[in-house]
């Protein structure tokens, strides 16, 4: 066989018996650092244009990042020049700081700080790998030497900084490859770089601690970095930093796990861009954050906006399914999920904490509407097209039409194999129940109720050859029913009946729905009119018409097939 497992190796656990982050529960967000614009370019089939990078950096600044990481700008010119045109153009707030990467080697380190000639605030990060995969096949150094490339490049980023005393500089150093380094060792060169920058004196330090590749759940990451918290020097002077990739799919409850676990900052992408399966998606984490009641500190509320920009920036197309922002994941078809939707959202008073079930947070507060929740095909049921008919054409049927008329709707989606809009569906509710036969339209009515009940006369037909039925009963229905019996020579009983006032937005103020048997047929019929007697009684003769006339017309046919055969 030559898939064969026995290739990899799985990752050994960290042997921790003091954890604590499992019982932690996140209660503020933590700080969030955009890297869209670094390593999400990188990962680009195309990068960036500067206008492209430009348009990322303002919405980023607009959704309330204030630590955006621009570029590389050792690395490329357009990276360069887009961070002068940021500082030249004066188009960085006051409160961001804008923060670039540079390898730990001499001459990067001065083009990044010739990059960032007259920023306000800037956080430099330096990386390099620290890995045991990297030390020994890449560097081809042991530990001291891949060390001394770190605080080499500590070194020279400090001298640098005290050349521009009217930066606020901030230090940021990843160990890249973490989850891949041995914990002792990475603590050992983050403690080397912190000896050199001495966060203790005053001097603003991130360590930023990479899952470059993820390669173990997301608990392991969890103990890698509690265990780091635990153990590098001058923890209480530095910021620590996360930055998880999605390898494995999980960067999100990576980093989520990770601030339970002492981490105070995470690196990110908008909508996880990035290389291979991408970064940690901000937009995810923000509003799981959101979603338990947590402020996210980003305002990501124009979710349409957020994904415009990306997919221009990015030329990726936003997956459907993507959490929060996709097409469809507001979206139920089902439906035992859309009457579950349609009861909760019914309950619900306005300013009440969310709990409507498929539905983990509230679609309006991203800029969806509620027309996108229910979508109607054939795995669809009665609540679905129920609550598609009371929002769309303000109409509410009765629990016993709504399972006719559900069956309808779904026979039609079967047949045409997609989705019905609502637009079908109102259809097929008017050519099956509202429509109107030909000589069965109610003219007029009079009833008059004495001590024996109501007598009813009433005027159907055409408008030039009206039929007048005349009945008594001890309601109007009865009333009319005896009239239609007697005149058709059927006998007729009202199984169901139901009416409803309308709200505003129809012509009509009532709507009434009728099932009945007529000489042992089942029928059943609506009708739209101003008052609930007129729609009433219309049910009624739409009813009885459909057993009547389709009487008729086999009348009709075995006379005619009689008169063939004599
Ligand atoms: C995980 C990450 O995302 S890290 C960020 C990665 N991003 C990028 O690489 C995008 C931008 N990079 C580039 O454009 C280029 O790599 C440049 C311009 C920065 C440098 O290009 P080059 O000078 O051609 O070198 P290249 O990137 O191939 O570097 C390899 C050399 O740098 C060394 N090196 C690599 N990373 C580092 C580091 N972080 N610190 C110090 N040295 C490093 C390697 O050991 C290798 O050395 P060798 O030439 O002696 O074998
Ligand atoms: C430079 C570091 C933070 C990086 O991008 C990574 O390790 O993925």
């Amino acid at each position: 066989m030559a898939f064969d497992h026995r290739k990899y190796v799985a990752f050994t656990p960290v042997a921790k018996t003091d954890r604590r982050w499992p019982d932690k529960v996140i209660t503020t967000a933590p700080r969030f650092c955009a890297v869209d614009l670094r390593d999400g370019n990188q990962a680009l089939v195309k990068p960036m244009s500067v206008a492209q990078k430009q348009r990322m950096f303002d919405l980023l600044v607009k959704l309330g990042f204030k630590e955006i990481e621009i570029g590389f700008p050792a690395a490329s010119q357009p990276d360069f020049d887009f961070c002068r045109k940021l500082i030249e153009e004066d188009r960085i707030p006051d409160d961001v700081h804008i923060q670039v990467l540079t390898q730990a080697r001499p001459e990067l380190i001065e083009r990044t700080y010739d990059a960032l000639k007259g920023a306000r605030k800037a956080i430099v990060h330096v990386y390099n790998s620290t890995s045991t995969v990297q030390r020994e096949q890449v560097f081809g150094m042991d530990r001291e030497g891949v060390k001394d490339i770190a605080v080499n490049g500590a070194r020279i980023v400090k001298a640098n900084a005290a050349k521009y005393p009217d930066t606020e500089w901030t230090f940021q150093y990843s160990p890249e490859s973490f989850t891949g380094t041995e914990l002792d060792y990475a603590a050992d060169v983050i403690d080397a770089v912190n000896d050199v920058w001495r966060p203790d004196q005053g001097q603003p330090v991130v360590i930023n601690l990479p899952a470059t590749v993820e390669m173990a759940t997301p608990n392991v990451f969890a103990d890698q970095i509690e265990w780091i918290c635990d153990n590098v020097r001058y923890r209480e002077h530095i910021s620590i930093s996360v930055h998880t990739h999605n390898d494995r799919g999980c960067a999100v409850a990576a980093a989520e796990l990770a601030v339970m676990a002492g981490a105070d900052r995470v690196e990110g992408t908008l909508m996880g861009n990035g290389e291979r399966t991408g970064n940690m998606d901000l937009v995810t984490m923000a509003m799981n954050l959101y979603s338990q009641g947590v402020d996210p500190t980003l305002d990501l509320s124009g979710m349409a906006e957020i994904t415009d920009v990306v997919e221009a920036c990015t030329e990726i197309s936003t997956h459907p399914r993507h959490p929060y922002a996709g097409e469809l994941v507001f979206t139920a078809f089902s439906g035992s999920h859309q009457d579950a939707i349609r009861k909760c959202l019914a309950r619900r008073a306005e300013g009440e904490s969310w709990h409507v079930a498929y539905l983990p947070i509230d679609p309006h507060d991203l800029g969806r509407r509620y027309e996108e929740v229910v979508r109607i095909n054939s795995q669809s049921g009665k609540g679905g097209v129920a609550y598609v008919l009371e929002r769309d054409y303000n109409i509410s049927l009765p629990r016993w039409l709504q399972i006719e008329f559900s069956k309808l709707v779904q026979r039609e989606a079967e047949t045409n194999g997609g989705e019905i809009d609502s637009l079908t569906i109102h259809r097929l509710f008017e050519d099956r129940y509202l429509k109107v036969a030909k000589d069965w339209e109610l003219r007029s009515y009079d009833l008059h109720r004495d001590d024996e009940g109501v007598n009813a006369v009433v005027s159907i037909g055409a408008e030039s050859d009206p039929i007048t039925l005349k009945g008594h009963g001890l309601g109007a229905v009865e009333a009319v029913s005896a009239a239609l019996e007697e005149k058709y020579g059927v006998t007729l009983a009202v199984e169901a009946y139901d009416e409803f006032a309308l709200g505003e937005g129809t012509n009509a103020n009532a709507l009434a729905c009728i099932r009945v048997t007529v000489g042992g047929q089942h029928c059943s019929a609506a009708a739209l009119a101003e008052d609930t007697t007129s729609a009433t009684l219309q049910a009624l003769f739409s009813a009885v018409s459909q057993v009547v006339e389709a009487g008729r017309r086999d009348g009709a046919t075995s006379k005619t097939s009689a008169e063939a055969g004599a």
